[in-house]
């Protein structure tokens, strides 16, 4: 099923049962899904089959950063499980983004899209310092976009915020933007952070958006509101 909407909803859940809980109110016409770090630790690849055979597209977010070999097999992996977009540190440099590329490229059949992790939208840039980086964090960004274009990556999660820079400077790359807020909701660990409609119009192809739906009491009607909101 082909789905009409920009939005990807984050499943950060503790287990099975809450997880398949909110996909059950989803509909996979209008939104895919995220299965980041939390849930696959628990749940494993079963829970990517289940969401996909319920007619999910899901982003498989278990940012990959390793060396090339190990990273590009797990990419390979995730292939293999039939994922719609899989995504990978860019700071693992540019051979490990092509080894990425280049696997992916020698598999026959339908492929994720191969996504590249700029800077994390948590981070702002007192904690670039704290790692050694005396850079703006859109400066960052461009710089780590630059290597994912080298390599032939389809994308780049960053924040909404770099989206007009990044749509001059690499009008190729598909952006995946978390660190969506409604206006006035807490923006909790977030930091470089936009409405939804910001986003849309700054230039994001693709929100990802995890508590404001999940933690919503209502999440129906958070998901509907956000939708119209796109218009
Ligand atoms: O790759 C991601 O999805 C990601 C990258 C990033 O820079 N920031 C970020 O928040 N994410 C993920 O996007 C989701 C955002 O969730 P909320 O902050 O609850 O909307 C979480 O699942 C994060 O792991």
């Amino acid at each position: 099923m082909s789905c009409q909407t920009p939005i990807i909803v984050a499943l950060d859940f503790p287990g099975r049962e809450a997880a398949l809980a909110l996909a059950a109110r989803l509909d996979p016409a209008r939104c895919r899904v995220k299965v980041g770090k939390e849930l696959f630790t628990r749940c494993g690849p079963d829970i990517v089959e289940t969401l996909q055979r319920q007619g999910f597209e899901v982003f498989l977010d278990l940012k990959f950063h390793d060396i090339p070999n190990t990273t590009a097999m797990a990419v390979k992996a995730a292939a293999e499980l039939g994922v719609w977009m899989v995504n990978v540190h860019c700071s693992g440099g540019l051979r490990m983004l092509s080894a990425c590329r280049e696997t992916l490229d020698g598999i026959h059949g339908r492929r994720p899209l191969l996504i590249g992790v700029t800077v994390l939208t948590s981070m702002e840039r007192e904690d670039l310092a704290g790692i050694g980086l005396d850079i703006e964090p859109q400066q960052q960004v461009l710089r780590l976009a630059a290597l994912a274009e080298r390599a032939g990556l389809d994308g780049l999660v960053c924040s909404a915020q770099e989206a007009p820079a990044l749509k001059t400077a690499r009008p190729r790359l598909k952006l995946v933007t978390p660190g969506i807020r409604p206006a006035g909701s807490a923006p909790d660990d977030q930091r470089r952070i936009l409405t939804p409609r910001q986003a849309l119009e700054a230039g994001s192809d693709y929100l990802v958006i995890g508590r404001p739906i999940s933690q919503a009491t209502d999440p129906d009607q958070a998901l509907a509101a956000l939708v119209a909101e796109l218009g």
